[in-house]
């Protein structure tokens, strides 16, 4: 593949807040069409990192590359934040509508991503009448419709039952896979297990800083059958990341005593 440039970066960027030490510097760069998960610390800075690729945190220094078209970045929160009042279509079909699209339009590309995500026959059902999981898949339709280049998740499954979880999951991977061109996806999530299996890369944050400290490619390519979780490289590829993340805490833990 060519080499077309980074879909996000960050080059340096440190975001400076009165109430604590300054998150950074904050190196990370996202290829196009690429999968990588972020995993911290609580606190660590990985939302900041997401907003920060969004373009809804500032940086206070350090450069902040956003190559994504206009209205091409999808972002997907813990909690789903559908209009409660408006059915699943409604909600799905919104971005396209703000960003002008005629509303039939919207309307039919609506129910197209809802079907992608399984909810074809759910279309006039409302936020109240879905489950965790459905909601969240209306979620990520409405993240989608818009066909993102790049797509930030932040701990979207962290709230649902795992066997719920492994199916969104499973379902990510393929909507991703289908996607011409796929979209560059970025993943915050505290399950070592769930970055691994979802991700290409897998970036761990120091606890303190917010820093990348480790940057470890996952072996084999995505999206992965379910009995790779069984395989011996997935498992030491866990184990990497988990020793990873153990370190960037007891560095934190040992700064702060
Ligand atoms: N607007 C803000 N003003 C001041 N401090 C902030 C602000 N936003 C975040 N922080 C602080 O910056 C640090 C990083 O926050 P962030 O939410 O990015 O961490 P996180 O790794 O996503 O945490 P978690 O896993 O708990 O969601 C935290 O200490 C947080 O309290």
């Amino acid at each position: 593949m060519a080499d077309t440039g980074p879909i996000a970066a960050l080059d340096q960027v440190v975001v400076d807040w009165p109430s604590r030490a300054p998150l950074g510097p904050l190196d990370l760069s996202v290829a196009p069409g690429e999968i990588v998960a972020l995993v911290g610390a609580s606190g660590a800075g990985k939302s900041t990192t997401l907003r920060l690729l969004a373009g809804l945190e500032q940086a206070s220094s350090g450069r902040v590359i956003r190559a994504a078209a206009p209205g091409r970045t999808g972002f997907v929160f813990q909690s789903p934040t559908l209009m409660p009042w408006a059915d699943a279509q409604a909600n799905v079909a919104l971005p396209l509508e703000l960003s002008g699209a005629p509303k039939a339009e919207a309307r039919a590309r609506a129910a197209e991503a809802l079907t992608a995500v399984g909810l074809g026959q759910r279309l006039t059902a409302r936020p109240a009448q879905l489950s965790g999981g459905m909601a969240m898949r209306v979620s990520l339709a409405r993240a989608l419709v818009t066909r993102p280049d790049l797509l930030l998740l932040d701990e979207p499954f962290a709230a649902l039952d795992s066997v719920t979880r492994r199916r969104l999951i499973e379902d990510l991977h393929a909507l991703w896979a289908v996607a011409a061109p796929r979209p560059a996806i970025v993943f915050v999530t505290h399950d070592v297990e769930e970055a691994v299996y979802l991700a290409q890369r897998v970036v761990v944050l120091d606890a303190a800083s917010g820093r990348p400290v480790a940057d470890l490619n996952t072996p084999g390519a995505a999206p992965r059958p379910d009995h790779w979780r069984a395989d011996p490289a997935y498992r030491q590829t866990v184990e990497a990341v988990a020793d990873a993340l153990a370190a960037s805490m007891a560095t934190s833990a040992q700064a702060a005593s």
